[in-house]
């Protein structure tokens, strides 16, 4: 990933790195100058100052323009990763995107975006702390070659010791990492489950202190014990390196009366042991954008981009058939999966179904299925008579318009451009009686806070307007007043079905069930066709289960 960054960002890097290089090497001029002037005798230090003065400039100018390209570097990056990954989550399998789980994505999306883009920040200032470094050990050779090599000595322990520990500071930080994805879901806990947290005052000390407690801490244990072992690291390279300023001093001490040397090797120690601090500290960061590139890069794995599809918006179909469609989810609690299928089943246009069946029947998975939400893991769907694919599945799903339990409302339509969207929609709204609450005003509702009901109607509004071929409502009556309730049974339902349209409607509406063209119904994954009689006298009353118990072949 970072490899893949860098090549996306490469004249801004390559820049960024020659800047860090300039600036390292004018900082060892600057240093190298320093001494020299230190050394000139008084009238012969003055000629020296253009020379110092122009370079502490150019020093500067490279430090600032460093900086600027590697902020350029750190937010470019940052807007990279967020929108490969918003990528492949909205371009994912649907599967795919339910495994991986929220946390996971917006963990992506926060932190382990910005640990990455740390890295950028900290690759120029190690080069130029690395070049400085480096420059020094240089000029310490063109004084002393013995004290070079015992600095180089030096940096060989100090790497040695840093690579000791380096894997168990790396373990702690996973364990961090990975303990943080879990701790962004127990964030979400907190808003979406206020209500309970704040009627059971012990389910609220249990989460806060258990749950989200153990959770924090972890995090904090995992993310301290790493940076702790870090800074161990870096305190024996300090160790190292005051053992080789004293070792130094008493070699010269002993060997040495040259002050040039003397005034040098004091200056080079001073000038090196920040740059030297900064490369030790700027290691973990590194290493931290290297744990969370490789967790951006899971994710990204996990959420594979389906297969791009022709642009194509189909406008009508003859026939839809699930030939033998099987899915099957795996529980790891109890070790057992629940499988739904095979159906057979087939869909034509103009027809009005009720998908009926008792809780976790499987009613919503077929609903996913149908829709190309889920891919089945046997059989196949045909439109028309021909297989939906991999490469097909996108265009297929364009049939549909579904408004499940969970569904989401955008603040804008994001209907494709039409220019009487606004009439259209408030239209609508005065239809679902709701022209008093909200208005679409530019292709946008002027409001989203209304009740549940209320939003679902707001939903429904979406669903005319997308005028797709196709319609699915998951118990989308439920939350409606018994007078809607009617409303729609009586006259939305009949209404779309005589424009043509199919509606699969998933309900336990049991009173409204013999307005339907079909029947099916779904027990423990299986799903079976009704016979429906077209008895109006059950109408209100009895429920439909009890008088249409015949099964008849679902084709
Ligand atoms: N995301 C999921 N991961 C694992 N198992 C699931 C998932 N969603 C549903 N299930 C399982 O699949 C079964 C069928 O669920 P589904 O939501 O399709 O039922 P349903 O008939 O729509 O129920 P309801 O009437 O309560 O909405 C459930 O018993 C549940 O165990």
């Amino acid at each position: 990933m970072l490899a893949r960054l860098i090549q996306q960002t490469r004249p801004v890097f390559y820049a960024a790195m020659v800047l860090s290089v300039l600036n390292g090497v004018a900082n060892v001029g600057l240093v190298s100058l320093i001494n020299e002037i230190l050394n000139a005798d008084g009238a012969a230090r003055y000629p020296w100052l253009w020379g110092f003065a122009a370079i502490a400039i150019v020093a500067l100018g490279l430090q600032v323009g460093t900086r600027i390209l590697s902020e350029r570097l750190t937010h470019g990056s940052q807007a990279s990763i967020r929108s490969r990954v918003a990528e492949h989550a909205s371009n994912a399998r649907y599967q795919h995107l339910e495994k991986v789980g929220e946390a996971r994505i917006r963990t992506a999306l926060t932190d382990y975006c910005h640990d990455v883009a740390e890295f950028f920040v900290s690759l120029p200032v190690m080069l130029t702390n690395g070049i400085v470094v480096v420059g020094c050990m240089l000029y310490m050779l063109s004084l002393s070659w013995p004290i070079f090599l015992l600095a180089c000595l030096t940096l060989l322990l100090g790497s040695a010791g840093y690579h000791l520990v380096h894997m168990r500071a790396i373990k702690h930080l996973h364990v961090a990492a990975t303990e943080q994805e879990r701790l962004f879901g127990h964030f979400d806990s907190l808003t979406a489950g206020a209500k309970e947290l704040r009627l059971h005052r012990h389910k609220r000390e249990l989460f806060s202190q258990q749950v989200l407690g153990n959770s924090i801490e972890t995090v904090r244990r995992g993310k301290t014990t790493g940076m702790s072992v870090f800074a161990l690291a870096s305190g024996w390279g300090r160790f190292l390196i005051f053992a080789f300023i004293g070792l130094v001093l008493f070699l010269l001490a002993a060997n040495n009366d040259q002050e040039r040397v003397m005034t040098g090797i004091a200056l080079l120690f001073l000038f090196m042991i920040n740059p030297l601090e900064v490369l030790l500290l700027s290691i973990p960061r590194a290493n931290m954008a290297k744990i969370a590139a490789g967790k951006i890069e899971a994710i990204c794995d996990e959420l594979k981009m389906e297969e791009a599809s022709a642009s194509v918006t189909p406008t009508g179909f003859h026939k839809i058939a699930m030939h033998g469609v099987i899915h099957r989810y795996f529980h790891e609690q109890s070790d057992e999966f629940f499988t739904l299928g095979p159906v057979n089943v087939s869909f034509r246009p103009g027809e009005l179904v009720f998908l009926v069946g008792g809780n976790g029947s499987g009613k919503t998975t077929l609903a996913k299925l149908l829709i190309g939400l889920y891919v089945p893991e046997d059989g196949q769907i045909e439109l028309d008579g021909k297989v939906v694919s991999h490469a097909s599945r996108d265009e297929y799903r364009q049939l549909f318009s579904a408004i499940f339990s969970d569904f989401h409302l955008f603040e804008r339509l994001l209907e494709s451009p039409r220019v009487d969207l606004d009439e259209a929609g408030n239209r609508l709204l005065t239809k679902l009686h709701l022209q008093h609450k909200v208005q679409i005003k530019d292709g946008a509702f002027t409001t989203r806070a209304l009740s549940q009901g209320q939003r679902k109607r707001l939903a429904l509004v979406v669903a005319y307007l997308e005028d797709r071929p196709f319609l699915l409502f998951d118990e989308w009556a439920a939350d409606q007043d018994p007078a809607f309730k009617d409303v729609f049974y009586r006259e939305l339902l009949p209404e779309l079905k005589a424009q043509g349209k199919t509606v699969v409607v998933i309900s336990h509406d049991d009173r409204y069930f013999h307005l339907a063209d079909r029947l099916l119904k779904m027990e423990d994954g299986q799903l079976r066709e009704m016979a429906l009689e077209a008895d109006s006298a059950l109408d209100q009353t009895e429920p439909v289960m009890t008088r249409a118990e015949g099964a008849a072949s679902v084709q």
